[in-house]
């Protein structure tokens, strides 16, 4: 009989009760009494939910207060020096170190593999010693048997862990590995002593091209861990692992999962001469998606499984299903036919559930089932908005010349220069100004229907008014009209957009306390009328600076939304580049000059092996030049890019031929700059000169070191001067405070220029 399991639940809460109650904690409303409440019933909730679908562990372990890798830093006493708490840090140590204090910046957050989930990034030193810290984990494990339950632990690998910290210079992290590894065994002793019997190791860095020492440490490492504690299945995960297999048949474990979502083709190198005593977990229901599955087809690789490896064979969902929102019956406005082609969390449990019951006691025991589910996935094969004539007819109509601006970017520089006679560093910002609770309760009230439409666009264009006047003050030379009436910069396009449908309460976690509400593309994509004209020249009626328009590009509306998983996402790509297209066309005969399409995907996207990498940027190129192609020399592009890390594709970002990028280098203190200028990065740039995930004010000595370094690499009429991102998260005071010493920076650094220019 297969067991189902899953390898994490979404923790933020059906209706983000986690967000609500940290944030209740952080502003003092909440004390930690109440917060480990709210964290106990939301934990409850969701392990009852896994065992009345019938599932045969609830996992443990999933949960986390702002980040899971954040909790095994915790756990395994590997706080940095630097924060001075010691290695058993409680919850407010915990939390100052994710979100920084006044004396020291926060640990550094990265994007969890090819997801839009943040991870806090462990530091690394020669120095760095570890300790079991008990009051981590192990509460939960107790929390979970006290409440009758068969668990299976979750934690993250620790090569995995390792992997993803960050060294301080001249360390190989492989250095520390033997130090962690004593932690693990005595934690996975401990869970052992408490009667646990599976864990779950995760390590997703086997999906990456990994070289050869951190192959071999996992021979080491699990030859070591094996026998410690628990039964031990290591889960690999967003894609193929075949490469490893004979390693990881070698390895002491008891069973080894496998995401069959992102690479089906890799059980044929794992099923046969599986060795007898292991089990293999099957992730064959999507973690990362919110489509129901095709139970037939998953039921045809699951019956060849089970006919190789009988009782060995565990069904799962492909990854933890935290990138997914939490239940689908919260959802009442969807269009019914629609939803019916959904499955959240909750409902892929009682998929994982129906395959096991299939499997167990024959299709027939569950024949209604499948035939539902199998109608609704018939229903989307034959949906006419899933093939629309007229989009197909434009993709197919792509030509070369879509792609391709007029003139290369020293001609267009010219142009643009004339025209808008900005000065030397012009200063400018990413574009979202703080969404405040007023702006945020408008439009709460409007989509209540208590606020109406008129009223709402009056209060929205009363902000934008607000934010020109501020800017205008502080002497910023590119305005933006703030984005206040957008409530994501994703979302905000998919509601207007035409293939896309969107959700009440289909929040993920993004960071920390942060969701997102994926927009959801199930159809093909066009764009039935102007999105974002009327605001923008609203904005730019209000002043005689020039007034950015703010677009989101079309990788970032791929990545950021569910996407079809029935269309390459090269065509889903290009029917949005199309279609935002045309809205820069628009901005553009609306007089707007300067139009900035945001791409802070473009990375993301970018496959998790190298050997995939080319092709996708190739298109991914693509796709940014039709949307950004459609302009008169005259109009200046720019893209903005958060994540500073992409050395490693800078030919592909030159070759978006944006006139300007926007990019985060503060944290990176600019070293992502020395990869610019190595490359000859050929247009102008824009680092951002400060961290905006703090509300802490840098200093103006801060950022003038911060400009200083890049007017070392890169020549003083390519640059401009801007924060690393959108304001959007920050309050006002911290926001103007920030940008008034920026503007300064700005001022002074030309007035050096000035007098280093011979006369
Ligand atoms: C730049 N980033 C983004 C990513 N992904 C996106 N899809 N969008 C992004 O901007 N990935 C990488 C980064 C991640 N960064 C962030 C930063 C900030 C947030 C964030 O603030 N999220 C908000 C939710 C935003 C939102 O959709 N707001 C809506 C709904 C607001 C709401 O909750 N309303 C309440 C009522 C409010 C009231 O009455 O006052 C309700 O409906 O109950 C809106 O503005 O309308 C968050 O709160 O977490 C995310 C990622
Ligand atoms: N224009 C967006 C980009 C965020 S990546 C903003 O300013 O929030
Ligand atoms: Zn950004």
């Amino acid at each position: 009989m297969p067991v189902a399991h899953i390898l994490g639940f979404p923790r933020i809460g059906a209706q983000r009760e986690l967000k609500t109650a940290v944030e209740a904690h952080w502003r003092g409303a909440l004390d930690e009494a109440g917060l480990h409440e709210a964290a106990r019933a939301l934990r409850r909730r969701h392990w009852q939910q896994q065992r009345d679908a019938g599932l045969d562990f609830v996992t443990v372990g999933d949960f986390a207060f702002y980040d899971h890798l954040h909790n095994l830093t915790a756990l395994v006493g590997a706080s940095p020096a630097r924060f001075g708490v010691g290695p058993s840090p409680g919850l407010a140590d915990y939390f100052a170190m994710a979100r920084g204090t006044p004396e020291q910046p926060a640990l550094a957050m990265k994007k969890w593999f090819d997801t839009n989930y943040h991870y806090l990034v462990p530091e690394l030193a020669a120095d760095t010693r570890f300790a079991l810290n008990r009051d981590w984990l192990l509460p939960e494990v107790r929390e979970a048997q006290a409440l009758g339950h068969r668990i299976k632990v979750v934690l993250p690998g620790p090569l995995t862990w390792l992997w993803l910290g960050e060294a301080e210079a001249g360390l190989d992290k492989l250095a520390l590995l033997s130090l962690l590894l004593n932690v693990y065994w005595v934690l996975l002793a401990e869970l052992k002593t408490l009667g646990v019997e599976w864990a779950q190791l995760d390590e997703p860095i086997l999906s990456l091209d990994l070289p050869a020492d951190w192959r071999q440490a996992f021979v080491t490492s699990y030859g070591e861990l094996a026998g410690a504690g628990p039964q031990l299945l290591l889960a690999t995960y967003f894609g193929d692992v075949s490469e490893h297999a004979a390693m990881l048949r070698a390895l002491p474990l008891a069973g080894l999962h496998l995401d069959l979502v992102r690479a089906p083709q890799q059980l044929a190198q794992f099923v046969d001469e599986w060795p007898q005593d292991r089990v293999l977990s099957l992730g064959i229901v999507d973690g990362r998606n919110l489509w129901r599955t095709d139970l037939a087809a998953a039921l045809t690789t699951l019956h060849a499984a089970q006919a190789a490896l009988g009782e060995r064979l565990w069904i799962a969902t492909s990854c933890s299903l935290q990138h997914v929102p939490t239940d689908l019956r919260l959802e009442r406005r969807l269009e019914p036919r629609i939803r019916n082609w959904m499955a959240f969390a909750v409902q892929k449990l009682d998929e994982l559930a129906l395959l096991k019951r299939a499997l167990r006691d024959g299709e027939g025991s569950v024949w209604r089932e499948l035939h539902v589910a199998a109608s609704a996935i018939a229903d989307r094969r034959r949906a006419p908005s899933t093939q629309v004539a007229a989009v197909r007819a434009r993709v197919a109509a792509l030509k070369p010349e879509h792609a391709r601006r007029a003139t290369p970017f020293a001609t267009r520089h010219v142009a643009q220069q004339a025209q808008l006679r900005l000065p030397k560093l012009p200063t400018t910002t990413i574009g979202s100004f703080p969404q405040t609770d007023e702006i945020r309760a408008a439009r709460a009230a409007c989509k209540a229907g208590t606020l109406d439409a008129a009223d709402y666009r009056t209060a929205m264009q009363a902000e934008i008014r607000s934010v020109v006047e501020r800017q205008e003050a502080l002497g910023i030379d590119v305005l933006v009209h703030g984005e206040p009436e957008r409530n994501d910069m994703v979302e905000y396009f998919g509601e207007q957009l035409d293939g896309y449908t969107f959700t009440q309460n289909g929040w993920v976690q993004s960071y920390g306390s942060r969701c997102v509400k994926p927009p959801v593309i199930h159809g093909d994509v066009s764009r039935p009328c102007a999105m974002t004209v009327e605001w923008s020249t609203y904005a730019q009626s209000l002043t005689d600076r020039p007034m950015k328009g703010m677009l989101s590009g079309p990788l970032t509306m791929l990545f950021w939304s569910f996407v079809r998983d029935d269309l390459p996402k090269r065509e889903v790509a290009l029917q949005l580049a199309l279609a935002l297209r045309d809205e820069v066309v628009d901005l553009e005969a609306a007089g707007i000059r300067i139009i900035q399409i945001d791409e802070p995907t473009i990375r993301e996207g970018l496959p998790l092996k190298q050997a995939d990498r080319p092709a996708y940027l190739e298109w991914a190129v693509q796709a940014f030049r039709i949307t950004a192609s459609g302009v008169r020399d005259e109009t200046q592009i720019h893209t903005h890019m958060c994540y500073s890390e992409f050395n490693d594709i800078l030919p592909a970002i030159a070759a978006m031929d944006a006139d300007v990028i926007t990019i985060e280098t503060s944290r990176a203190r600019m070293k992502l700059l020395d990869a610019f200028a190595d490359f000859r990065y050929p247009n102008d740039i824009g680092p951002g000169l400060y961290d905006i995930h703090s509300p802490r004010v840098p200093t103006r000595e801060e950022m003038t070191a911060l400009l200083d370094k890049a007017l070392a690499v890169l020549p003083a009429d390519r640059l401009w001067i801007n924060p690393d991102c959108g304001l959007k998260t920050r309050g006002w005071p911290e926001t103007e405070a920030a940008l008034t010493r920026m503007v300064a920076t700005a001022r002074a650094a030309r007035a050096t220029l000035a007098d280093a220019t011979p006369a």
